[in-house]
């Protein structure tokens, strides 16, 4: 028995049914308040989009639809209500192993996974879970997993039978699996998998390792009149490759350098399992079965394989080595790459049985998607479609494919409003937009020519980067138009859990590999990010408008120039400017705000009507000049600008509750970093990125502020709450500490035209969402922790600077170790 064993269902991200789910969140007001209106982050994509294309050239065609199809998403995405914190579900009756502690997971009948993270055998079990389910929560001590329909549709993708997951899964158990699991995991399985869909030498063929199957679908009227030679009774049969993921899933020793306990406790190998498993039913002489269909029929036969009444996803493999039709591209990595063990294990996955599998990788912002999508390139080495979100991202893919690879210009073209390249050759990688592609309205003959030849071609690849933000139906229109024998989605959000995942799922394919933020994290893979809410008092002045009902429309602005936000913003400004030298970028989606800030500041800032020579000189001087360490970005800059020297990101107003835009902000400043040390014999410091949210108290935006941070709790992070950032002294040397000029800034903010107020790049309104409590990730900070100097003295001397001699600086920061951390400017 597991006395005791209660687990509170703190209810994260609303969970696909799995075996005897735990029961649906009952919250019918927040699902209508949740309803009330579109929102999140399509209108970014699709704003960016089409703002590279000319008005009234490309972009009119996507038209209502699309946008209608965005709205969809919208409501799809939103925060998911949870199951009441207060229920407890009661898992005592499960039978424990008597070797329990040298085993990482709890597995409940529910279908929920628990995988103590301090384990000697973490790192085996958390490749193994990611394969089979999906991830809920990772906080640092245990994760939470749940098994899902398509979690497991994905494990059977990448090779794992269930009789290797519930064998696996019951070494690593401490509790007996529960029967309910194993029945689900069969059924789940039972069907995904049977049948596969593989374009091979240019002809399209349905193939199973059951006759009987085949049999059975060539019954079916829709696909029976899909076969090529329907009057053959017999299939064609071939020797079947051996089921080569599985072994290399659980037999992946890459030694990624992720600091954990040593194996030398460890009394179980969860690897035994699956090699006996394997053992069963690897046969690598398996007789495969198949029949060829028409290539315009494709899309119908896997639509009816979906359908209900046949059930039997087709999973999609390219045999790449043996397409002699269409021809290679010369493309290899350049000696010097080296794979990090993460990007290693998503090719793994993809490639895992000498074929391409068509399927999602989600990594964190920052860890190198892109190398993962140049590197299947330089597997497969035939032509690529890549497709992007705007203009900006199709040049940096360029760049990168130059940097990792040997391809000349000639061999990458891009097709955008801007550069429509023509092929040379037969062979290329072709970067675009969604949007050009997906475009069906008039075209010009130079862009109609160039598309043209993306429909006429073969693609070997098509990469789909940040795959989460573009609607199914655009993706519907893509597929139609492009032939690609292998899609691969690259993301760092893929946080739909809902219908709409099952779009992606299946239009282009299941996750295949999904990477551990603060695995990353410790592995220095991605930087070391210190996430902070500050709290600032709204003034009594400001407050008091807030609260009048006819200024309801401007609340986010009052919100937004709270003098004490202000203030918050130029002291931390300041201080990592001065204090720490770091690079700041100041985030504001309202644009008055924006530029009310970055004038008083005097700093340059950046939004949707910044020209491109503009943005380009500031992001310069930003990178390269000493002067200038701050930039202020509208919400353009969410995803779409590079900028790696940044290490400091502060918030002073967001989009309502939206978890992604939060992730997309955290991602600018998450690129790996040196850790500084931190004084005088001090060790390298905890922290080498930090993100503040200024969040002006008692108003709306506390509420968004815990909805946005949902997300990347569930990626482990925590947030901490500084209440008193400054205090009466500091604040009189900020702008804004006198009462008059507080009043002149309120009185300018209630004058501010309608177009101002509203006035918020790329947003189209302002959803009110259910915050989920966040108490227990939630813990007070204080500003010298928060900036990774704990134990040290900040001091500014404001000494004229004629009587400083020549080793004085106007800043000096000293190390008193063992005094209590402070921070003050004298
Ligand atoms: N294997 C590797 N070796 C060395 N550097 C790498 C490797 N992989 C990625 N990088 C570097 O990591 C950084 C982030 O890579 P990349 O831009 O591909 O990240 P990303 O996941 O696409 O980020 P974003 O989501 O912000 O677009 C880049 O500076 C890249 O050069």
């Amino acid at each position: 028995m597991a006395p005791g064993l209660k687990v509170k269902i703190g209810g994260k991200r609303q969970q696909q049914d799995g075996p005897q789910s735990a029961p649906k969140p009952k919250a019918p007001k927040r699902a209508a308040r949740n309803k009330r209106k579109t929102t999140d982050d399509d209108y970014e994509y699709d704003q960016e989009a089409q703002a590279e294309i000319p008005i009234g050239a490309e972009v009119v065609g996507v038209g209502a639809d699309d946008l209608e199809e965005m709205s969809d998403e919208e409501t799809a995405f939103p925060y998911q209500a949870g199951p009441e914190p207060e229920t407890y579900k009661d898992y005592s009756a499960l039978s424990l192993k008597d070797d329990h502690s040298n085993r990482p997971l709890w597995v409940t009948p529910d279908g929920r996974i628990f995988l103590e993270t301090y384990s000697p055998v973490y790192k085996q079990a958390y490749d193994f879970l990611i394969a089979i389910a999906e991830p809920v929560c990772r906080p640092e001590s245990v994760h939470e997993y749940t098994l899902t329909p398509h979690s497991l549709y994905a494990a059977v993708s990448v090779g794992l039978e269930a009789s290797t997951i519930i064998t696996v899964l019951n070494r690593l158990s401490k509790v007996t699996l529960p029967k309910e699991i194993q029945d689900f995991i069969h059924q789940s399985t039972g069907n995904y998998g049977k049948v596969k869909l593989v374009l091979q030498r240019n002809k399209f063929f349905v193939e199973s390792r059951f006759p009987e199957v085949l049999q059975q679908l060539s019954k079916d009227e829709i696909i029976g009149a899909a076969r090529a030679h329907a009057d053959m009774d017999v299939f064609q049969v071939s020797k079947g490759l051996r089921e080569q993921a599985a072994v290399d899933l659980m037999a992946v020793d890459v030694d990624d350098g992720i600091a954990g306990p040593t194996g030398d406790d460890a009394t179980i190998d969860p690897t035994a399992g699956a090699a006996e498993a394997l053992a069963q039913t690897a046969n690598p002489d398996r007789d495969l079965h198949s029949f060829e269909i028409i290539p315009e029929k494709v899309e119908s036969v896997k639509a009816r394989c979906l359908n209900p009444v046949i059930n039997m996803p087709m999973l999609e493999e390219y045999d790449f080595k043996n397409d002699s039709v269409n021809p290679d591209l010369q493309i290899e990595l350049k000696p010097h790459v080296k794979l990090r063990p993460f990007q290693e294990k998503s090719m793994a996955k993809m490639f895992g049985n000498g074929r391409a599998r068509s399927g999602i990788i989600v990594l964190p912002c920052g860890a190198g998607k892109t190398l993962v999508g140049v590197t299947a390139s330089s597997r497969i080495r035939k032509s690529v479609l890549c497709l992007v979100t705007n203009s900006v991202s199709v040049d940096q893919w360029k760049h990168q494919f130059k940097l990792w690879s040997n391809l000349q210009d000639h061999q990458i073209t891009r097709f955008t409003s801007e550069h429509k390249e023509p092929f040379i050759g037969a062979s290329n990688v072709c970067i675009t937009t969604y949007t050009m592609i997906a475009y069906t309205g008039q075209r010009s003959e130079e862009a109609a020519r160039v598309m043209e030849q993306i429909s006429g071609r073969e693609w070997g690849l098509i990469l789909l980067d940040e795959v989460h933000v573009v609607p199914a139906q655009m993706f519907r229109k893509v597929i139609g138009i492009v032939k690609a024998h292998t899609k691969l989605g690259l993301t760092a959000t893929l946080v739909r859990e809902d219908d709409r995942i099952t779009d992606l799922n299946f239009l282009i394919g299941p996750k295949l590999y999904e990477a551990n933020w603060l695995d990353l994290t410790r592995a220095g893979h991605i930087a070391n990010v210190q996430c902070a809410e500050v709290w600032c008092p709204m003034t009594k002045e400001f407050y008091k408008e807030y609260l009048k009902p006819e200024n309801s429309g401007r609340k986010q602005l009052l919100y937004g120039m709270n003098p004490n936000k202000f203030q918050a913003c130029q002291f931390l400004m300041e201080y990592h400017e001065r204090v720490r030298g770091d690079k700041v970028i100041v985030f504001s989606d309202n644009v008055f705000a924006l530029r009310e800030y970055a004038t008083k500041l005097n700093r340059p800032f950046i939004y949707g009507g910044t020209g491109h020579q503009e943005r380009t000189r500031v992001l310069y001087n930003f990178k390269h000049n000493p002067q200038v360490n701050t930039v202020f970005l509208s919400k353009v800059g969410d995803n779409s600008i590079d900028i790696p020297e940044a290490n400091v990101l502060v918030q002073i107003s967001s989009h309502a509750g939206s978890r992604r835009q939060e992730a997309q902000r955290l991602g600018r400043i998450l690129r790996a970093k040196q850790s500084r040390p931190t004084g005088a014999g001090g060790s390298a410091e905890e922290f080498n990125a930090f993100f503040y949210t200024l969040v002006s108290t008692d108003t709306q935006e506390m509420f968004y502020s815990t909805k946005r941070q949902q997300f990347l709790v569930d990626q482990g992070y925590s947030f901490k709450v500084i209440t008193n950032l400054l205090d009466s002294a500091q604040g009189q040397q900020l702008h804004y500490s006198t009462k008059d000029a507080q009043l002149d800034l309120l009185a300018h903010v209630l004058s501010a035209g309608e177009k101002d107020v509203e006035e918020v790049d790329d947003v189209k309104d302002d959803v009110a969402r259910t915050a989920r409590g966040l108490s227990s990730q939630r813990t007070k900070g204080n500003m010298a922790k928060m900036s990774g100097a704990d134990g040290l003295t900040y001091m500014e001397i404001k000494s004229a600077p004629k009587r400083r001699g020549p080793q004085q600086h106007s800043k000096h920061w000293k190390a008193a170790a063992r005094k209590p951390a402070q921070l003050s400017l004298l």
